[in-house]
């Protein structure tokens, strides 16, 4: 199965976070690549991998990075998929580094930024498999059902204040 979703780091040190991607998209059953990219250390690796992740079936391109979080911004500016920006928590700056290097991109040339750390990796897998979602009726059945047994969890954690 070509991969839907290519999920690109800028480390290995990114793995632990970025575990709750792939951990997400497999629930989702969604067929993924992983890869370590960067743009600083590997540019001509990360511009053939932003040039001909469309033509090789990839719909949706998630990128995690700390620190000078270049990676999601060069390889949005290669492609015209939508690039989903992870923000590394970092031991220096607490991921507001990698936050604000991913999120302020200039008008033309979008990133969609998720919130710092593991959480974000988690709501970025979500984020692809909704847009995903828009023309496969069954992927919308399974986000319904993950929303709606999220619901009950949260109602029912009243119990657990004891
Ligand atoms: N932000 C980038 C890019 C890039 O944007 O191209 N390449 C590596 N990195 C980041 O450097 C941090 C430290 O990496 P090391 O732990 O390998 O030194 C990682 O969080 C990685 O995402």
């Amino acid at each position: 199965m070509c991969p839907k979703v290519s999920v690109i780091m800028g480390s290995v040190s990114d793995w632990e976070t970025m575990k709750e991607t792939v951990n997400m998209l497999a629930q989702f059953g969604i067929d993924y690549e992983k890869k370590v990219v960067s743009a600083h250390r590997m540019p001509q690796e990360m511009l053939a991998h932003a040039k001909e992740a469309q033509s090789s079936g990839v719909q949706v391109i998630i990128a995690g990075a700390g620190g000078a979080a270049h990676l999601p911004g060069m390889v949005a500016a290669n492609t015209v998929l939508p690039v989903i920006g992870v923000p590394i928590q970092t031991s220096t700056l607490n991921g507001v580094d990698s936050l604000l290097s991913i999120v302020q991109m200039p008008a033309g040339i979008p990133v969609a930024t998720t919130a710092i750390g593991r959480a974000g990796a988690k709501n970025a897998a979500l984020l692809a498999v909704q847009i995903l979602a828009i023309n496969n009726e069954q992927l919308k059945k399974k986000l319904e059902d993950y929303r709606s047994e999220m619901n009950k969890n949260a109602i029912e954690s009243s119990d657990k204040l004891v």
